[in-house]
């Protein structure tokens, strides 16, 4: 199946140091929406995998992410198309959880989900830590220039990282492919 995992804050949506702590603070990145509709209407399945220790900080509630989560469905929706799973990781830093990224537990959980092979997706992050999640079950680790994401490209990085200006970029990569 064509299943492509994208990180949220900084790939989606603009991220913030101080976290998106509610659907107003939930922005979309410039053609995100359209991307992932385009995507979806392309025969692609979105799923997202998204650190979101806000929750375990106290900053915001499940509901409120929930919330942000319906709204950029419903922005899909109105493109014709459509978002797939979406998994986060509630915890905290120091909590050892498995799913927290750079673990890869939430990417096993989407790839069970499906019943697809790991290494034949691409997960889209902006963060050296979604690469590393990538990098541990031999997905393809892809990197957009948005949010953290030039920040990321000055650390070392995983060497067969593929580099795109942003969502729109990787979207027009796969479907033209
Ligand atoms: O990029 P994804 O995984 O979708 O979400 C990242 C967010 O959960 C937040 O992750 C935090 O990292 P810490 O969780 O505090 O290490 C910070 O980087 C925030 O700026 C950011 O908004
Ligand atoms: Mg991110
Ligand atoms: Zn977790």
């Amino acid at each position: 199946m064509k299943l492509l995992i994208l990180d949220r804050d900084g790939v989606i949506n603009y991220d913030s140091d101080a976290y998106i702590k509610s659907v107003e603070e939930w922005i979309p990145l410039p053609g995100a929406i359209e991307a992932i509709a385009q995507l979806s209407k392309a025969g692609w399945t979105v799923a997202i995998a998204t650190n979101q220790s806000g929750i375990a900080r106290g900053y915001y509630d499940v509901a409120t992410l929930d919330a942000m989560h319906d709204r950029l469905r419903a922005l899909v929706a109105e493109q014709g198309g459509e978002v797939g799973l979406i998994v986060y990781c509630p915890h905290g830093p120091n909590e050892g959880c498995a799913c927290r990224k750079p673990k890869p537990g939430m990417l096993q959980s989407i790839a069970t989900h499906y019943g697809a092979d790991l290494a034949k997706c691409w997960f889209v992050g902006d963060s050296l830590g979604d690469l590393q999640a990538a990098q541990a079950v031999d997905s393809q680790p892809v990197l957009v220039k948005t949010g953290k994401g030039l920040q990321t490209l000055a650390k070392v990085i995983p060497v067969n990282t593929l580099i795109f200006d942003d969502l729109a970029a990787v979207a027009a990569e796969l479907i033209h492919k």
